[in-house]
């Protein structure tokens, strides 16, 4: 007798729908989500953002209920980022220190309308507040300079903290920060403020709607690779997120989402930590382009791809989807 196959039969256990959902390896819930936002100047304005259907900015008062939506739907956290004025952008990005700046804002309306129902994670980086569109300070090559940055992240990151910020996330990729800010927030009794640290993040071709969604598109000379990694390297990932843990990260990020869950799963397996994804701009657009031509059901899509994360290994997954798959799972 053969200890295979007719004995064994995989197919068992998928027979019938009770089975198949008793066997599932993998849940996907709304709590897994977190939703990031984007924030315009205004009152009752929506700006619909071109290359991402069905995300728009909002204003700071319908930003705040996006945000009560989205506890309602049993999302935990929500992710701001702003597309700041023309006019208060400058070399240096000193919008971003500014307390009364449109994230700011946009953090107190949230904290007011949701209280502790809602996380707000607050994006460190210069790149919604330069006039040229980089995460950090440049020289007069255009270089982004690392230590000098990581000085006005470190602001940055205490002006969010004293705004009422949950969670501070770098995503700018500059070495030694998340010490740095940890340091910082220490120092100002922030203790419970916690760091995402976007450890590995990746200089992708994926991110071209977010730029255009924060206003940096046009304004960007050249590309991040002297500081976002080369998608060419894994081992590196590994190296990244060594140094955010050991410099005082809570949980880390992989991003973008889909094309590097080799990433987050070898993270997850080397360092059992919180790992989170973002799944980008340009995988949400991904997404959207293929159920507008008819290559795909939007709706199974998207839970597939969410569902991909939590079996790599994800705590949770930011995702343009969120409200809309929250909605999905609670049907
Ligand atoms: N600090 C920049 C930042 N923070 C989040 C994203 C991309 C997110 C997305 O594409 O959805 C980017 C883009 C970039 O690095 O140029
Ligand atoms: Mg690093």
């Amino acid at each position: 007798m053969s200890a295979g196959y007719p004995n064994i039969r995989l197919r068992r256990t998928r027979a019938t729908a009770w089975s198949r959902a008793l066997h599932r390896e993998v849940l996907v819930t709304p709590a897994d989500l977190i939703w990031p936002l984007f924030v315009t100047e205004g009152h009752g304005v929506e700006e619909p953002i071109g290359s991402l259907p069905g995300v728009s900015r909002w204003s700071v008062d319908l930003v705040a209920e996006r945000a009560r939506e989205a506890a309602a739907a049993g999302i935990p956290c929500i992710a701001l980022f702003p597309n700041t004025q023309a006019e208060r952008r400058s070399e240096n990005g000193a919008e971003a220190l500014n307390p009364d700046n449109l994230m700011c804002r946009a953090i107190k309306a949230i904290k007011d309308a949701c209280g502790e129902s809602l996380g707000v994670l607050t994006d460190v980086a210069l790149d919604p507040y330069t006039s040229h569109g980089q995460d950090g300070l440049i020289d007069d090559e255009g270089y982004v300079l690392n230590d000098a940055t990581v000085d006005v992240l470190v602001g940055q990151s205490l002006n969010q903290a004293a705004a009422g910020a949950d969670i501070i996330a770098p995503s700018d990729m500059m070495d030694g920060r998340i010490g740095a800010i940890r340091e910082a927030l220490e120092e100002a009794g922030h203790i419970n403020v916690q760091i995402m640290a976007y450890a590995a993040k990746y200089a992708s071709a994926f991110y071209g709607p977010f730029r255009d969604a924060v206003g940096s598109r046009g304004l960007l000379k050249g590309n991040k690779k002297t500081y976002q990694m080369d998608p060419a390297n894994a081992d590196e990932a590994l190296r990244e997120v060594e140094l955010d843990i050991a410099e005082g990260a809570d949980s880390v990020m992989v991003k973008p989402g889909l094309p590097y869950l080799d990433i987050a799963l070898r993270v997850k397996e080397t360092f059992q930590v919180p790992v989170f994804a973002y799944q980008v701009s340009g995988e949400y657009a991904m997404i959207e382009a293929a159920a507008s031509v008819g290559a795909g059901d939007r709706d199974a899509l998207v839970l597939e791809t969410l569902l991909a994360f939590k079996r790599a290994g994800c705590s949770g997954v930011l995702t343009y989807h969120a409200l809309h798959a929250a909605r999905l799972m609670g049907a």
